[in-house]
């Protein structure tokens, strides 16, 4: 507005002047008039970069301030596509080709890579969010490019995007690992739960049920899903309505939009129900991560304790145990059954524990941290906040077991030192020696 009233100082009515057919007036009009154009050509322009290049064509993003990472990615073009192709072509017999989302995550890269090494073909998606240090995401995806995996910058979200994905490749199988993950902080940013692990999850299934061939797809759930339960160990059979924080009812609510896509499109649907996933390249913000860190920058850690002195454990489960449980999710995923948006016959819908079968006290995993860092932490014992956090979790395994040839080998002890060698040598400058 203020270059208006600059523009405005300078007359542009011929009334205001003496019709005076000198020279001057001439160059003060025609400047007063190329100014205007200037002006009016820039407010243009400026609208349509704001339209075209601001707000997502495609499938706009809700407005949320606090995710700066939700932004238009840029995508597309022969060379992109010769990218997505080569990355997801299969190189052995029987290999299936697999979409990642959530490639750059903890989990994500470590399946992309096991997908990668035995010969399937594997291209990634991610949109590379700020929930936690995106340099570390971006060390993952250099890990990956290594082996050959691309990873496609983009959101569940963008309908476009995952159709054109599916148009250039016709994938057997989804591995979907993209989410808003935390328990704690959905109290801080609800909407970023609702965005991914709602919103995004319909998307991707949406775009899949219209796929053709469908592809078969394994998903992660979550051991929250069993939230204030207190039969333990926890069995798939076990009532999962009682949720003690919104990231578990967003994760027990993809369970049921899984139902009803597998019900109504014949999509082949297997939620894995992760139980505390620990190990290298994991989440700088669970626990046995920030311990880690805190405990060698001589910091208090915050050590939950339930009431009357009450024991906080966790079926912490090793990185390497979950990926082979994902892979043979993968394996014995059937295809899925309709096509054209229709069902032909009714598909598989499972949901399968993922867990080590053996809590942990947190006070337990503290001990081990000391002794693998050689480092006395200095603890403050805190009430377990009220914040989404239950007390304790115990997967019941059997059925995984049976049907996946799932068997989890690694200890907690065993797991974290592979985790604090992993941990010294890339945060101690050593990023490139730690791939
Ligand atoms: O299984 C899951 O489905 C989930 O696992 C993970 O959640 P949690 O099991 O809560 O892991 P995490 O935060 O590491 O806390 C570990 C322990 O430390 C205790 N804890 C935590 C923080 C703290 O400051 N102090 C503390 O004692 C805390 O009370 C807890 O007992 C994933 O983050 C989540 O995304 C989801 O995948």
């Amino acid at each position: 507005m203020k270059q208006m009233s600059h523009m405005d100082d300078i007359p542009s009515t011929p009334g205001k002047f003496k019709m005076d057919k000198s020279p001057y007036i001439h160059r003060l009009r025609w400047h007063s008039s190329l100014a205007k154009l200037t002006f009016w050509s820039l407010v243009f322009l400026g609208l349509i970069f704001i339209f075209f290049f601001r707000s997502p064509s495609t499938s706009p993003l809700p407005s949320d301030p606090s995710r700066r990472s939700l932004r238009t990615y840029n995508w597309g073009g022969s060379a992109w596509e010769k990218r997505v192709r080569s990355s997801a072509r299969v190189r052995s017999r029987n290999g299936m080709s697999v979409l990642v989302t959530g490639a750059a995550g903890f989990v994500g890269t470590h399946v992309s890579s096991a997908l990668k090494r035995r010969g399937d073909g594997v291209l990634g998606l991610d949109n590379f969010n700020d929930y936690y240090d995106p340099t570390l995401k971006r060390a993952r995806q250099a890990l990956l490019e290594r082996t050959g995996v691309f990873i496609v910058e983009g959101d569940i979200n963008d309908s476009a995007l995952l159709s054109k994905l599916f148009e250039v490749v016709a994938f057997t199988h989804v591995m979907h690992l993209a989410a808003q993950a935390g328990v704690r902080y959905a109290m801080e940013n609800p909407g970023s739960y609702v965005h991914s692990n709602i919103a995004g999850l319909v998307n991707l299934l949406e775009v899949c049920k219209t796929a053709n061939p469908q592809p078969a797809i394994v998903w992660a759930s979550s051991s929250s899903v069993y939230g204030l339960n207190t039969k333990v160990p926890f069995s798939e059979k076990d009532r999962t309505d009682q949720p003690a924080s919104l990231y578990a009812a967003t994760k027990k609510a993809g369970e049921e939009i899984a139902h009803t896509y597998n019900h109504i499109y014949g999509l082949s649907l297997t939620g894995l129900r992760f139980f505390t996933v620990y190990g290298p390249w994991g989440r700088p913000d669970m626990a046995y991560f920030f311990f880690t860190k805190d405990i060698l920058q001589g910091k208090t850690i915050p050590i939950f304790e339930a009431a009357n002195h009450g024991t906080v454990a966790r079926d912490f489960t090793y990185i390497d145990d979950i990926v082979k449980g994902c892979l043979a999710a993968l394996d014995t995923a059937e295809k899925s059954t309709g096509s054209g948006g229709k069902k032909k016959r009714p598909a598989q819908l499972r949901v399968f524990n993922l867990g080590n079968t053996s809590p942990v006290p947190v006070s337990d995993l503290v001990n081990i941290l000391e002794r693998l860092l050689k480092l006395k932490a200095k603890r403050n014992i805190m009430k377990l906040p009220r914040n989404g956090d239950v007390q304790f979790t115990h997967a019941n395994i059997s059925s995984a077991q049976r049907e996946l040839g799932y068997k989890p080998k690694t200890d907690l002890q065993t797991g974290l030192k592979k985790f604090v060698r992993w941990y010294l040598s890339y945060y101690s400058g050593g990023k490139k020696a730690a791939g």
